[in-house]
């Protein structure tokens, strides 16, 4: 009983070895070996249907935070007392909450994990973060106690707590998912464990899904609710804090150097429905090209760089923004050279990216622009066989970017270089993979992707346009075989970046 009395107000104001305790466990850095031990001797003498009784009393009180300084001194070893004053919290709900937050403000994440895993034991509700946005607050703040602890262990745990629905139904606690395992992955990234980081975040990836799908049947039912401004602005708020948290994670296999991780969090993201944000870039760019160089501007297949990387080739005519997308995709200003003078790019420009790191490099070919009018007829056919030879026996290439200008629409240069790469791929009967869902296990493989470029130049992609592509690909036979994906592209609004990137994972067997 000299537990409970001990909460009563005198002793407190006493000057007692139990108050000097207290201070000492304020100051929790400077607190002298041995402290605590009182504490222990109070707790002991206590029940647990007292150490209830005083929880309900302090609830009333709001004196709980005291109650979990006093009951809970991180430094006490577990024992019977203790355990008796964690039983106290699972009395109800309400106090398991209140008893929870106080921890969680003492940034004690050694006691607010006893106090949540004494709950998961007992089996009694916990906090549903479902119905509840205060719950919801609670579970998000206590993980990222647990983070900060870097406790990998108890993340795991409030993981699977969270998958077997204890904190509510999934599919309705997105956010509260989204916390739970991006805590969780970074906390794993912090012990090395890469693999399970990625697990984490793919796991996140499939309830995302599973909620998109879930909310577009709904869609479908009824009509979108009327937002008014202040709702905007929440929302906002809300996408903003959520991207932070992607955003840390990003950085975080970035610094790692784990693009599988960067291209998982940048798809998962996806699945989520944000839209990423200029923060995003510039973690994905720095994450995923640390460094980029020039190597060399080749003029023949004997003049090509060893094919030790795997390689991405945008293609296409003269000016349409090869050279620009390129910049724009690894956040340079001006490593390939762009003019507004047609035919800048007259050889095959190789530039490498992450040179020193064996599993990250990869190769970005700027190819010169087909169908350059002040070009002769001799050059321009030189150029065409090198390109056919180049697609054809380059192993190493994975990703074709074929550039169009979404205000021109397909040009004959354009029809022709489809033509080159159907024959080619009909004659090696399917080697090639020019599909948008080709996996690593069916051989080398050719990402082919259309890019619309200059979109800020046009209020939306005519149907002209349009028509042209789709006939074109038609004609060339490409579409016999898959669809081929089209990406829209800015290098100016940066448009497109995103999707740019969600292609380049294929680049590298290493990233998927
Ligand atoms: N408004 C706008 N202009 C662009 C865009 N992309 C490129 N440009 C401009 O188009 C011109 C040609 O761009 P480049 O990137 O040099 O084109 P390229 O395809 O590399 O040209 P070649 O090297 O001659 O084959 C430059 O003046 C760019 O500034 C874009 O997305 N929007
Ligand atoms: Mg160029």
């Amino acid at each position: 009983m000299a537990f409970v009395r001990s909460l009563g107000g005198g002793l407190w104001r006493s000057t007692s070895r139990q108050c000097r305790w207290r201070r000492q466990r304020l100051a929790p850095l400077s607190r002298p070996p041995g402290a605590g031990v009182c504490s222990v001797r109070l707790l002991e003498t206590a029940s647990a249907s007292d150490v209830a009784t005083r929880v309900r009393e302090l609830q009333r009180t709001g004196a709980v935070r005291k109650l979990a300084q006093l009951c809970l001194p991180p430094e006490v070893a577990e024992g019977e007392a203790v355990s008796s004053a964690v039983a106290a919290t699972a009395e109800d709900a309400g106090t398991f909450a209140q008893v929870l937050r106080a921890l969680i403000r003492l940034n004690s994440a050694r006691w607010a994990r006893a106090v949540m895993e004494h709950r998961f034991r007992l089996g009694t509700e916990m906090p549903r973060a479902d119905t509840d946005p205060a719950a919801a607050a609670l579970v998000s703040s206590y993980v990222a106690l647990l983070a900060r602890a870097g406790d990998v262990e108890a993340l795991r745990a409030s993981r699977a707590a969270f998958e077997a629905g204890l904190y509510g139904e999934p599919t309705r606690t997105l956010l509260v998912g989204e916390r739970v395992y991006h805590r969780c992955a970074q906390a794993e990234l912090v012990k090395e464990n890469a693999a399970a980081a990625v697990d984490c975040i793919r796991a996140l990836g499939r309830l995302a899904q599973r909620v998109s799908d879930a909310t577009e049947g709904e869609a479908e039912a009824e009509s979108p609710p009327r937002t008014d401004t202040d709702e905007g602005d929440q929302a906002a708020q809300l996408a903003a804090s959520r991207l932070d948290l992607y955003e840390a994670t990003l950085r975080a296999f970035g610094k790692k150097r784990y693009l599988r991780g960067v291209f998982t969090t940048i798809e998962t993201m996806h699945a989520a429905g944000l839209e990423p944000n200029a923060a995003i870039f510039e973690a994905l760019a720095t994450s995923a090209v640390r460094e980029v160089d020039f190597v060399k501007g080749a003029v023949s297949m004997a003049t090509l760089p060893p094919p030790q990387h795997p390689e991405v080739a945008f293609a296409g005519r003269s000016n349409v923004g090869k050279s620009s997308l390129v910049n724009m995709l690894v956040g340079r200003r001006a490593l390939a050279k762009i003019s507004k003078t047609p035919g800048k790019t007259q050889q095959f420009n190789y530039f490498v990216a992450n040179a020193r790191d064996r599993h990250n490099a990869f190769y970005l070919v700027d190819l010169p622009g087909v169908g350059y009018a002040r070009v002769s007829k001799q050059q321009r056919g030189e150029w065409e066989r090198f390109f056919v030879d180049y697609v054809a026996q380059r192993q190493t290439l994975r990703l074709l970017f074929h550039l169009i200008d979404s205000r021109v629409g397909v040009l004959d240069e354009d029809r022709r270089l489809m033509h080159i790469l159907a024959e080619l791929f009909l004659s090696t009967n399917g080697r090639w993979n020019i599909a948008a869902d080709a996996d690593a296990a069916s051989g080398p493989e050719l990402q082919y992707v259309v890019v619309l470029t200059k979109a800020d130049k046009t209020s939306g992609i005519s149907p002209r346009v349009q028509e042209s592509l789709e006939a074109a690909l038609e004609e060339s036979r490409l579409l016999q075989w898959r669809d081929v994906p089209i990406a829209i592209t800015s290098a100016t609004t940066k448009r497109g970046r995103d999707a740019m990137w969600r292609f380049m994972r294929r680049v590298n067997p290493h990233w998927r």
